[in-house]
Formats: structure tokens, sequence, C-alpha cells
């Protein structure tokens, strides 16, 4: 190797190492992980590490390992350079933390610094793909270990969230990002503002309100990355644990070089960390336990705490002094350290300077329609028609429960929105004081008072049209977690806090609830409704209906009587339809026509839904003399799905049904197809069905049965006899006559229903044709049919139902 006058492009790694001898052996630490390394690159054999080892003190070692390594020449020194270089974190004195004044005059004592030494020397490859230890073996071996634990808890973490999925069809529940606000606090005079413009604002403005904004800001990795202290503040809910564990999950995936740690500490189990004395037994007895070297483990993050990050996850206050050094940085003061708290439990005094505020603000838009359709895929449609619930799911916690409600598919009807509503409200309940599933109930009996209390503030506040609560109704921590703080600048030294509902729905889901408990105001707030000021405590309406339901999910038979609730539903339904009644309210309406309240029949269905009472809605339809006019009304999935359960109770007798200029979507549709045994049509088939047809063709049930081509019915022949039948019933309601196509895609033990089930409906079709699978023939049978000539076709299609596939092509070559 040459070096002297080559020294700037290449120099002698031997001679560089050689000068700085004196200083390495001074300090140069961390022997045995310079040691394994050598071992490990093959500079230095078993026998040669064994003695070297062997040596008295550091001191002798370190002479030894030069010795041994210049004297194997160039090649070995410029590894062990390597390895000091990639090691040197833990291998050299860490340099002073404050570069000395440069005024005082060069001093004999001031130390060569050996980082900088190690910097200066030029390596040839600069990039790595060694992969050098960076710490004694213990540490490694324990490094692996928190990753594993770590991975455990999020694991565990999902799986939570994944049992509320019933059936088999649980969706893979991950990370969707979250609205992260790295942007000082609002200002409290903005509240004030955001808040006066609201109560004049429409309902659908107000509640898109709820949504946060998309922002390009800050993402878990890049939160994971920085050496900031954060603190992550929110609503309850809105994600903050979900975000650490994001990084968790992150940390323990990432193909990292380096000897880190990561620690999390749920703080809401307070006691083993209560009881935590030392950092040992708070990082080894409460998280997790080294398997070996548990004091060479503990030096190493004594030593390099900034290798070190610690999550405390909904702190509240400094329940141990060891958590508190740790804040404080006495202890590990150059550990990173992640909190969560709520927004009400910011304690400016305990966390100001030294930590990054984060606001985490839920869901965008954009990621509720992510979310949606990772949890629900089609049946995402049902909640996107329904404003109150896609904003309700910005919280994220929310949308869980929607996605949960929404996804039991096993059920024979989706769930009603309060259904969604009473879990949401029992499982925050459960979370938020970690009750079993089996003891909620019985819990929720003993937070009876602060339920209702709160149910008071969230009617009296309904009522005044202002989500602004200005009496706090407990302290209860588990009943606080539906409120988020408030805070308005009322003077320049005062700034007063309130509370607010997570969403305005949910207030007024709580207001419903109260009415209950006082059932001689319900009578009031009915009348109120008609009234133009007061059309918005319209929405409690539907959530009454449901509560009065002693169905499970349960909630209002552990907070009032049974016989009060029984008492209520006796005369409440009669009352409910005969206020809101469309010819009784007709007077009224055209009082109030011009300021647009529209009482109408849609309400109604939605209340008798959410009631799931059979007697309810025979109630209505009597009144209504069987007569259901939905013309010119928009109807979303949901309101469909209502008005069809309404229809199918009517066991006795058909309901009219007019249809005629509605506004509906295929998801509508099919929720109406459940109920269209029970109907008996007041005119031909609306155009939107035909629509309907044509957009439905590689959808499932019944719709795809039917599909619209030019003028051609499409028949798949694989289905079940129901199904056709119903087929049958639109074909033969048809304005005019329709041509028929029947695919034939596989041997299907449907076909004979099918061929039964159109016979029937020959004298409405004008042709019938055929169409095999490909490989059949190229060509398909058409033709148009007489009568008789149908009949023949049918039986050839009975024929083949008991056939094979080819045998039953031959057949159809031969004509019927
Ligand atoms: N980013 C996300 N992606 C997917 N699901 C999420 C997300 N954030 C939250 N969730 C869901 O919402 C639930 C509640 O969120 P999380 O526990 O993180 O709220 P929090 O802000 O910590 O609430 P609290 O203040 O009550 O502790 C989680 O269990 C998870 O199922």
């Amino acid at each position: 190797m040459h070096d002297g006058n080559m020294a700037s492009t290449s120099q002698s790694a031997k001679d560089y190492v050689k000068n700085a001898r004196l200083h390495l052996v001074r300090e140069l630490r961390n022997l045995s992980v310079i040691l394994e390394n050598l071992y490990q690159q093959g500079v230095l054999c078993d026998e040669e590490v064994s003695k070297i080892q062997a040596e008295r003190d550091g001191y002798d070692k370190t002479r030894k390992i030069l010795d041994s390594v210049t004297k194997k020449g160039e090649a070995a020194c410029y590894v062990l350079l390597k390895i000091i270089d990639m090691t040197r974190k833990r291998t050299l004195e860490r340099p002073p933390l404050l570069p000395e004044k440069s005024s005082d005059a060069p001093t004999e004592s001031k130390k060569f610094d050996l980082h900088h030494w190690i910097s200066c020397f030029s390596f040839k490859d600069t990039h790595v793909d060694v992969n050098y230890l960076q710490g004694p073996r213990p540490c490694h071996r324990y490094q692996e270990k928190l990753k594993s634990k770590v991975k455990k808890i999020s694991n565990e973490f999902w799986l939570t969230s994944k049992t509320l999925f019933g059936g088999n069809k649980k969706p893979d529940l991950s990370y969707t990002s979250l609205v992260l606000d790295t942007e000082e606090s609002v200002s409290p005079c903005k509240i004030k503002k955001l808040k006066k413009k609201k109560s004049n604002m429409s309902r659908p403005k107000k509640l898109r309100k709820y949504i946060p904004e998309e922002k390009p800001d800050i993402s878990p990795t890049e939160l994971l990355e920085t050496d900031k202290n954060i603190l992550l503040v929110g609503k309850p809910g809105i994600g903050k644990t979900t975000l650490t564990h994001e990084m968790l999950r992150l940390w323990a995936e990432r193909e990292s070089k380096e000897l880190d740690y990561m620690f999390y500490f749920d703080m809401r189990e307070t006691s083993h960390i209560r009881n935590a004395k030392s950092l040992e037994e708070l990082l080894f007895g409460v998280f997790c336990e080294p398997d070996d070297g548990k004091d060479e483990v503990l030096q190493d993050i004594l030593r390099h705490s900034d290798n070190v990050t610690i999550i405390f996850d909904g702190l509240t206050d400094l329940c141990s002094s060891v958590v508190e050094k740790l804040l404080k940085k006495d202890l590990l003061p150059l550990a990173k350290i992640i909190i969560t708290c709520r927004a009400d439990e910011e304690d400016e005094d305990l966390f100001s300077g030294n930590f990054d505020r984060v606001e985490v603000k839920g869901f965008s838009e954009q990621t509720i329609k992510t979310y949606l359709s990772a949890t629900l895929g089609e049946d995402q449609t049902k909640v996107l028609s329904n404003l109150e619930l896609v904003t309700l799911c910005h919280v994220p916690m929310y949308a869980l429960m929607v996605a949960a409600c929404f996804s039991s598919k096993d059920a024979p009807q989706p769930c009603t929105i309060t259904e969604i509503y009473i879990n949401i409200v029992r499982f925050f309940l459960q979370i938020n004081s970690k009750t079993k599933k089996k003891d909620l109930n019985s819990f929720i009996k003993t937070k009876r008072e602060e339920i209702l209390s709160l149910a008071e503030v969230a009617f009296l506040s309904a009522e005044r049209k202002t989500v602004n609560l200005t009496d706090l109704p407990c302290e209860d921590s588990c009943v606080l977690s539906f409120l988020k703080p408030l805070l308005i600048k009322e003077a320049v030294t005062e700034t007063i806090t309130t509370h607010a509902f997570l969403h305005y729905t949910v207030q007024e889901f709580f207001a419903a609830l109260w009415l209950l408990k006082n059932p001689d105001k319900i009578r009031d707030v009915f009348q109120q409704c008609l009234k133009e000021e007061k059309k918005h405590m319209k929405h409690l309406i539907p959530f009454m209906c449901r509560l009065l339901n002693e169905k499970s999910p349960s909630l209002m038979k552990h907070l009032i009587p049974d016989k009060d609730l029984k008492n209520t539903s006796n005369w409440f339904f009669k009352e409910l339809i005969n206020t809101f009644h469309p010819h009784l309210c007709e007077q009224e309406e055209a009082d109030t026509e011009d300021s647009g309240l529209h009482v109408d029949i849609l309400f109604l269905c939605q209340c008798l839904y959410e009631s799931q009472s059979p007697e309810a809605c025979i109630y209505l339809l009597d009144k209504l003399d069987y007569h259901l006019d939905l013309s010119g009304e928009s109807l979303d999935p949901y309101p469909c799905c209502a008005v069809a359960y309404v229809v199918t109770q009517s066991k006795e007798r058909k309901i009219l049904m007019n249809l005629e200029d509605v506004i509906i979507s295929e998801q509508g549709m099919r929720q109406l197809f459940g109920c269209l045994e029970n109907v008996e049509w007041c005119d031909p088939l609306p155009r939107q069905m035909w629509e309907i047809f044509l957009v439905s063709e590689k959808q499932m049930d019944f719709v795809s049965l039917l599909s619209l081509d030019g003028n051609q019915l499409h028949l798949p022949v694989d289905g079940e006899k129901h199904l056709f039948e119903r087929a049958v019933e639109i074909i033969q309601r048809m304005p005019t006559k329709v041509n028929v196509c029947l695919y034939w895609d596989r041997k299907t033990s449907a076909c004979q229903s099918l061929c039964e089930s159109l016979l029937e409906a020959l004298l409405f079709i004008s042709s019938l044709s055929f169409r095999g699978p490909e490989s059949w023939s190229q060509e398909k049978y058409h033709g148009t049919l007489e009568r008789e000539q149908k009949r023949l076709f049918m039986d050839l299609c009975l024929k083949a139902a008991l056939h094979d596939g080819p045998n039953f092509y031959n057949l159809l070559q031969s004509g019927p």
C-alpha cells in the first residue's frame, strides 16, 4: 500500500491508527464490541480474542488490540477504523456537549477529540452494507425482545377493535392516516368567532365543520425520526393511542443498524407505574425485562439515553417520581419522550417548553372514505349517503363503531342508527373504565346519575340550539369522554372553559335520553318540532324511538325503571304518528311552507324503523289506508331501508306504492326489493327501476337477475327460486312485452325452477333467446317464438337441467 505523498486521496489507515494510539488507549470504550466486530470481520481469530480478553485491564486490552491489528497491516487497520466509525456512539467517549469558548487559549488539558479524529479519515467505501455490532450482545438481544413485545402489543391493540366485527368477515384494521396539526393551538378568540357563526349555519354545513381539513403536515415516520419531545393532544377516541402504536410498529419493523430502545406505558394502568420506585423497575419491571446482562443493558440505556424513546400514553398527572424525573430530564437527559393526553388534561405547567405540540384531529373527509371502504367494502355506500354518520366518523373511535355496526352481514337488516350510538356509548364507557364486557351492564347502572346529568345538560343546550354546555355535568372521567373542552376568552384576564360533545348528533342522542327520563315533556317537544324555531328538536325523535325498545344493545333499562319505559312506549308512537301524520300536519305545513318545514312520511318511516316495532308500523299503515305515496321523494339507501321495513310489517294487506319521479340510488333500490312482495303498484314500474337494472348487471343479489340491454332483459340461469319468481313478477308488470335472453353459464340446479317460473310469464315475453358459454359455440340460439314454441323451449331447458351443457347445445341446434 502506498502512503505519504498519496495521503490526500488515500490515507494510510495504519499510520492513522498509530498516530492516535495514545488517545485510543486512554479513551476507547466498549472493548467487547470492538473485539466482537473484529472477530466477525475476520481480522482476529478465536485465540487472539481470548488472549486479549485475558489482559488485566482496559488499557492493556486496548494496547493489545491495537498491537494485534497494526501487526496485521493496512487492511486490518482499515477495518478497525471502519468499526470505530460505525460504533463511535458507544466506543468513543462522548464529545463535550457545549463547545468550549474559543476565546480561551488552548490549554494542555484540552482533549483530543476522537469523534473529530475519526470523521476526518476518508473512507473509500461510503455505503454501509456490513452489519456492525453496535453494543454489547445482551443489549442487542434486549432490543430484539423489545421489538417483539411491541409487535405483540400492536397486534393485541388491533385485535380489540377487530372483535367488534361479527361473523368471519373481519376486516384488516390498520393505521389510517390522521390529520395532525403542528400549529399552535387555536386561540380562544377564534373559537368564539367560530361558535357564533355556527348557530346560523344549515345543519349539513354545521355537520361538515366537524371534519378536519387535510393537511400535508407530518407523518408518524417523521414523528418517530425527530429528536424532539412530542406532546400529542386531542379529543377522546381521536386516535392518539393509535398513533403511538403506529410509531411503535414502525420502529419494530424498521431495518435499522442503530441499537436503540423504545418503551410504551399505558398510564391508565397506573398502579404498576406508581409502584415503580426506580428507572430499572419502570423499564424492566413494568414493561419488559432483559433475559440476560441486565446491568449491562441498564448501563447502556443510562449512558446512551439519546437512543431511548419513552411513550407515556394518557398522562394526566405525575403519578410517580420516576415519571416526573424522566419528564424533567433528571433521568435519561437525552431520551425522547412522547406524551399523549386529552385536550382538557393538557397541563401547560407540566409539558410546556421542551415538547413539540401536535394536535391529533381525526380523519379527514378522504380518510373517512378510505377507512369505510377498507372496513365495509361495498357496504360503505350505506354510510356515505348519510351525512350525519359520515361526519360522525371524523372521530376514529366512532368510525370504528359505525363500520362494526354496518358490517354485521349475518343480521337480516342493517343495524339502526340509534343502535350505533348505543354501541358507541357502551363502548366508550367500557374502554374508559376498563370494565369487562360481561360487567358492563352493571357498570352502567352504577354510573346512572352521571349519565343522566350529562343527558340533562345535553337537552338544555339542544333546546337553546347551542353546542356549548355551560355547566359541566360531573367530574367523572368516563362520562366526560364524550366531551371536548372549548376555551372561550371572556376578558383579557379571564378564559372560561366550557364543554361540547364530540359531535352534535351525540348531544342529540343524550338529549333524547333525557327526554325519556322526563316523559311529561315529550308532547311539548313534538309540538315544538312543528315550529320553525324549534324544528331542530326533530332530530331527537328517531333516537327516542329506538331507546324505548328493550332489545340488545340495551341502555335505557339500566338508567330508568322498566315500567316507566313501558308506560311511555304505550302512548309514544300513537302520539308521534298523529302529530306528524301528513294529513294532520298539512295545516301547519301550509303555514310554514316558506320556511321549508317538511315533516314527511319518510321521517315517520325512519322513526318506525328505529323503533323496530311492527305494531307501530301497522298503526301508521292503517292511518295511511295502506297507501304509501313517495312520489317525488329523493330516497337515500337508509330511508329505503326504513320504507322496506315498514312495508314488510304488513302481513295481511298489500301496500299501494307510488314511486313516480323518485330519485333513488341502486343501493336504495336493492333495499326496496326486499319488500316487493307486499307491494301493489299504482303505475307501471317507474323508469328509474329500469335504469337500476341497466347499471347493475354485475352486482350480486336480485338486481343482477335483470338487466336491460336495448329492450332485452337478461337472466343468468343461476340463482334461487324466489329470485326467479320475483323476476317473473317484474316481467308481468312491464308496460310492454319484453325480450328475454337466458344466460347459461354453467349447469345449475336452479334451472328447473327458473323454467317453471318463466312459464308463468310467457304471455308477457315477446321473444326468448339463449346464450351459452363461449366454449359451446360462437353462435347463439336466438329467435322469436310463438307461445307454443316457447313452451317447447322451456321443455328443452328443463331437459337440459338434467343433462350436461354440450348435449343441451346439441338439442338446441336441432331446434325446439
Ligand atoms: N388512525 C387510525 N386508523 C384506524 N383506526 C383508528 C385510527 N385511530 C383510531 N382508530 C380507532 O379508534 C379507536 C380509538 O382510538 P384511540 O384509542 O387511539 O383514541 P385516543 O385518542 O387514544 O382516545 P382516548 O383519549 O380515549 O385515550 C382505536 O381503537 C382504533 O380502532
